[in-house]
């Protein structure tokens, strides 16, 4: 199993190497040469088996044995067993074929700690191996910050740079980057939005003298293995409404395209999955692009669900890479056209590969308020924004003949101001985080400048092993 860049101009790396890469040296993201493939014979066997158990069958093909099977099982172990619910993503059922997927049962409430758990036990023991350290450098609107900060925190290998929008993320979510003791962890307010936090890591990694001198590495879903994590939850739902005899459909809210790329990536590995519907909230350049063809950036607007609040979507990428049959040159001149114009035209046949597997569909900040409301009132159960967004747009899509499951990406109580506005609930902190708020914090906050980041990030990270 090696592992290709989608621009083709980096060299093909092993599991390990792509896990401490992050992103490809030509700018272009990781995906494996070759997707595996499990049967529906294979995925039958997987019926009753733990979220565990489940994991290693599907996860352990992609690290082409490079770590040796059971201390991966033992790290999937134990990084399931921070999860706060023992089925660690439970599903919940809302309406006779509507399943909520609810990911935040981990340490900071999203579903980001069900890939970054796991990763931040991969790099230690990738760099451990090589007797190696890392300085991990983050872009967050709000809860890839929170997780990895968590995941990481008190490592001896790694430091860890989180840039997130200066007061726009809600304050939960600032609080738990923001009031870590740990030394090895740095949250970073920006000023500017998530896209120009993202910019400002992808141009760390660009700036190849900075890269090799610092150990530059990501936690960001640029990175493979976050991917590749999320790939086992799409397992477990479908498993347990019938996979691989029935087939099933999920909606995703989404921004950077993660989420919704591992689904992608769960059907191409043989789960029989009908439709993936992409939910996006008013910043919906997805949305905009499966209808017209053209991806096209015209500004992100501030809303409920701030995660979302993206408009340069990094997996859009490597769907892109498949749409167009690995055509890496093709690749390379859609994202020199997005840096140079602010948008690409997809080819029609790539359209076309793209329109078969995916649906898409936004919702207003007002239909997102309705959505939180009307599903309280009607089924007891309380969505946070980014989470109704999905729920909206899944009820476009819903059939009465197969199961849509809408992944519940975040707690409510991470956005209790838009939860509270909507629904009148004010949604409480689980107790082993009910004294957030009381936390001190502690963070720096810099221009949206490479040199002002590189300048900070070469100060504050630790050299020595
Ligand atoms: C709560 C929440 N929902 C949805 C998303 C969108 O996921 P993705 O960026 O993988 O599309 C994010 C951020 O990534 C998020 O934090
Ligand atoms: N919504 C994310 C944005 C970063 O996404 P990632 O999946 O690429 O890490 C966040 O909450 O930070």
């Amino acid at each position: 199993m090696d592992y290709i860049s989608t621009r083709g101009e980096a060299k093909s790396l092993g599991f390990c190497d792509a896990l401490l890469a992050g992103l490809a040296r030509d700018g272009g993201l990781y995906v494996p040469r070759k997707w595996p493939h499990l049967t529906k014979k294979e995925i039958r066997a997987l019926r009753g088996k733990s979220y565990q158990d489940i994991a290693f069958e599907v996860l352990y093909r992609f690290t082409g044995g490079e770590i040796e099977a059971g201390v991966f099982r033992a790290m999937i172990d134990e990084a399931y067993a921070t999860f706060r619910h023992p089925a660690v993503a439970p599903l919940v059922q809302t309406g006779p074929n509507s399943f909520i997927l609810e990911l935040f049962h981990g340490t900071t409430l999203a579903f980001k700690d069900v890939a970054m758990q796991l990763l931040a036990r991969l790099m230690d023991h990738a760099l451990a191996q090589r007797g190696e350290r890392a300085t991990i450098v983050g872009a967050t609107s709000g809860d890839t910050g929170g997780a990895a900060i968590d995941a990481f925190a008190g490592r001896a290998r790694t430091d860890v740079f989180i840039l997130f929008p200066h007061e726009k993320v809600s304050p939960v979510q600032q609080r738990q980057m923001t009031t870590s003791k740990a030394e090895n962890v740095h949250a970073i307010a920006v000023k500017g939005n998530f896209d120009d936090c993202q910019n400002l890591v992808k141009a760390m990694f660009n700036d190849i003298d900075f890269r090799d001198r610092l150990k530059i590495s990501g936690v960001n879903s640029i990175n493979w293995a976050r991917i590749m994590a999320q790939v086992v939850y799409y397992f477990t739902a479908a498993i347990s409404l019938g996979s691989p005899d029935r087939k099933v459909s999920f909606t995703v809210p989404t921004g950077n395209f993660g989420d919704i790329f591992a689904g992608y990536v769960a059907k191409k590995m043989g789960l029989p999955i009908d439709k993936l519907v992409i939910a996006t909230n008013e910043n919906d350049i997805l949305a905009r692009t499966l209808k017209t063809g053209r991806y096209e950036m015209k500004g992100v607007s501030a809303t409920t669900s701030p995660s979302m609040d993206i408009q340069i979507s990094s997996n859009f990428e490597r769907l892109l890479f498949e749409a167009y049959d690995r055509d890496d040159s093709a690749i390379r001149a859609a994202m020199e056209s997005l840096k140079q114009s602010g948008g690409f035209e997809i080819k029609p046949a790539a359209l076309k590969a793209i329109r078969k597997e995916f649906r898409a569909g936004r919702a207003s900040e007002k239909q997102v308020a309705a959505t939180i409301r009307d599903t309280l009132a009607e089924t007891g159960y309380l969505l946070d924004p980014h989470t109704a967004v999905g729920v909206f747009v899944a009820q476009k899509f819903e059939k009465p003949s197969s199961p849509m499951v809408t992944l519940s990406t975040a707690h409510p109580a991470k956005f209790p101001a838009a939860v509270k506005s909507a629904s009148g609930i004010d949604p409480a902190l689980p107790a082993w985080l009910a004294d957030l708020m009381d936390r001190e914090e502690r963070f720096d906050v810099l221009e949206a400048e490479l040199k002002a980041v590189e300048t900070f990030v070469d100060e504050h990270a630790r050299r020595e092993n």
